[in-house]
């Protein structure tokens, strides 16, 4: 079933000054809406977060929350590609990254794995930086779609296709918009861009890649569902194999820690301190992270752990705290969404006892004394 726009429905740049912008119900395209204010530049943001707990207490809190994952073993290793199946349960690491660069690694940090999903956040943000967050949300959508990552009816579903840049089907389109005139061409601004957010240059995993690419059927299909919509910028299958490769390329929980970290510190990458890309490209793909970053449990995620995240079907799982610092973690038991299990319970213990949470505040001035003050039950039960 596709959705389609009403006939003559009004959109932002046909609405007149007293027609309504959006009629309820009705599902805005990528671009119905109104312009963002040019002249919000970097340097005129004004930017608050907050900060870590002191060094050693993170630390500390970091080895906790490993040790309290460490004992759940359930879930099972992604057979979505057959490379993928063969990966060690056993392995998990831990890696907390601060937007100083400090890092804090624990168990399987430094294993390299194949970023699958991960890369998503990174990619998406690369894209942005090179066409403008307004044309991204036109090509590829922002919306969640509540479904699986590969789902195929997300695209029916979503408006003239579009879908979220954290889903397979956004994730497609996004790769193929990316600036090149071939598929090597984009490769090539893709993984310099993956290495720069790392910090140094990332491998392809060929064992990974060859699996993947004799099995990536669905998303093949997908990129030929989109291609339908005109949704693409590169030829289907070309697009499916620059998203393939982008699965595939190798990195640390330490790493996912220092790409999320540069995501974390508005587009700096905390060691090699260079500009990746820009504060507005980091707060568009933490953004479109929050809204799908976990797929149809992204809304659990949010609840439990309450800053953007990306996981990925290899197992790992980068967690975002603006002007904190990141998460990085490799454990690949997963649930049925397709996402890490202990990289979930570290994330959501780390948010506590860092402070990670975008949601959580306490007072900064004690609350007066009579606030608190409650009637007695038996008067207040009296008045009920
Ligand atoms: N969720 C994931 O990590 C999916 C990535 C993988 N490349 C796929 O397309 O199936």
């Amino acid at each position: 079933m596709t959705r389609r726009r009403v006939e003559g429905a009004p959109t932002w740049r046909g609405a007149t000054e007293s027609a309504p912008l959006l009629l309820l119900g009705m599902r805005p395209s990528g671009d119905s809406m109104p312009p963002a204010p040019t002249d919000l530049t970097d340097e005129s943001l004004y930017v608050s977060t907050g900060h870590l707990p002191p060094p050693a207490d993170v630390q500390r809190r970091v080895q906790a929350a490993f040790e309290h994952a460490r004992v759940h073993t359930e879930g099972a290793c992604s057979e979505v590609y057959p490379a993928l199946a063969r990966v060690s349960p056993e392995l998990f690491g831990v890696s907390l990254a601060g937007i100083d660069g400090s890092l804090v690694s624990i168990g399987d940090a430094r294993h390299p794995f194949t970023i699958m999903s991960v890369a998503k956040p990174f990619t998406f943000a690369l894209l942005c930086e090179a066409l403008g967050p307004a044309a991204c949300r036109r090509l590829i959508g922002a919306n969640a779609t509540g479904m699986p990552f590969n789902s195929a009816a997300a695209i029916d579903f979503g408006d003239e296709g579009r879908t979220n840049p954290m889903v397979n089907s956004g994730a497609l389109a996004a790769a193929s918009h990316l600036p090149g005139e071939s598929l090597e061409a984009k490769w090539a601004h893709l993984s310099e861009g993956l290495a720069r957010f790392a910090g140094h240059p990332l491998a392809l995993d060929e064992d990974v890649y060859a699996s993947a690419m004799q099995t990536h059927h669905r998303n093949h299909g997908m990129a030929w569902l989109l291609h339908g919509l005109g949704r693409l910028g590169m030829h289907p299958t070309e697009a499916t194999e620059l998203y393939t490769r982008q699965s595939c390329v190798q990195v640390t929980a330490e790493d996912l820690a220092l790409m999320g970290a540069t995501l974390a510190d508005g587009g700096v990458q905390p060691k090699t301190r260079e500009r990746v890309v820009s504060v507005e490209s980091c707060a568009y793909a933490l953004a479109v992270m929050t809204t799908a970053g976990m797929y149809e449990t992204s809304g659990d995620w949010l609840y439990e752990v309450g800053i953007p995240g990306k996981s990925g079907i290899a197992g790992g799982i980068v967690a975002v705290a603006p002007g904190k610092g990141a998460l990085g973690s490799f454990s690949p038991l997963l649930d049925g969404a397709g996402n890490s299990i202990r990289g979930q319970l570290v994330a959501r213990e780390l948010s506590r006892s860092l402070g990670l949470s975008l949601f959580t505040s306490s007072p900064a001035e004690p609350p007066r004394a009579e606030s608190r003050a409650m009637p007695p039950s038996s008067e207040w039960a009296r008045g009920w």
